[in-house]
């Protein structure tokens, strides 16, 4: 399987719209390169451009969903469109992931559960997911995350309860926490042996440099592809056989001790 990973870069001085239409084609360019195509979290904002949320917020199938199912349709590949900032008409704005299939479908749409910012920015203007959600491809089952949501191992361990072994993180993560980024990336591959897809953004919005260094992780914790800071299209093969041969090699998932009694007190 071959995977494109296009880490956009997300400046202040190029529109919503604009980036809209080249991201499309860069997905586009993708046809009989990769089977599955993957971009980061808010790239039409900037995952830290906080006033752009409401006034960008577009409902599921709004503008990027259209410009996306068309693009996955005319590129033929599976596409984890990266997030956008969902209006949902009964409710609040949630950070909302699309993946379309090679046909234009929209395969899943992951709501991100942990919202970042403590008790401000997204934490407090967007709404919190409450489901899991897994993709089955055909040779592999993706696990959808978000950005924040790498910091929270639970998270990946009910993915890959559910069958996950391709572990797909959309992210808008920040330069100044880049070592987490990387090591946290390569932690969930090697605690859920798995693989691990961590697309980020480049470029600096609302005063944040992005870290880029979007990443591919092997079920063994090697990294097999790190792009570099700037806006770049990381293309990788990898064989999701590897994930059962992984668990099967070295079973330590199945030593899990669930249930644990709680602390005593002595
Ligand atoms: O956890 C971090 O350091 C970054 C998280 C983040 O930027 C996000 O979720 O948007």
């Amino acid at each position: 399987m071959r995977a494109s990973l296009i880490q956009i870069a997300v400046d202040e001085g190029e529109s919503a719209e604009a980036r809209r239409r080249r991201t499309a084609s860069l997905v586009r360019a993708q046809a009989g390169v990769a089977d599955l195509v993957v971009l980061p979290e808010l790239w039409t904002t900037g995952a830290f451009a906080y006033e752009a949320f409401a006034a960008e917020a577009e409902p599921l199938e709004g503008p990027t969903y259209e410009l996306m199912a068309k693009a996955a349709s005319d590129a033929g590949v599976w596409l984890h469109a990266g997030s956008i900032p969902e209006r949902d008409p009964e409710g609040p704005l949630y950070n909302t992931s699309l993946v379309f299939s090679p046909s234009g479908d929209l395969a899943a749409a992951y709501r991100k559960i942990h919202r970042f910012g403590f008790d401000r920015g997204e934490a407090v203007l967007m709404g919190a997911g409450r489901e899991l959600v897994t993709v089955r491809l055909p040779g592999t089952t993706l696990g959808v995350a978000t950005c924040y949501d790498l910091r929270f191992p639970e998270l990946f361990r009910g993915l890959v309860a559910h069958g996950a072994e391709t572990l797909v993180v959309a992210a808008g993560w920040p330069e100044r926490r880049r070592a987490h980024w990387t090591l946290l990336a390569r932690a969930r591959a090697v605690e859920n042996q798995a693989f691990v897809l961590a697309c980020g953004t480049a470029g600096t919005h609302a005063g944040v440099p992005q870290a880029g260094h979007s990443i591919v992780v092997d079920p063994w914790g090697e990294v097999l592809a790190e792009a570099g800071p700037g806006e770049q299209v990381l293309t990788v093969e990898f064989d999701p056989a590897r994930v059962a041969a992984t668990r099967d090699q070295f079973p330590a998932l199945k030593d899990r001790v669930l249930g644990l009694e709680p602390p005593t007190g002595f």
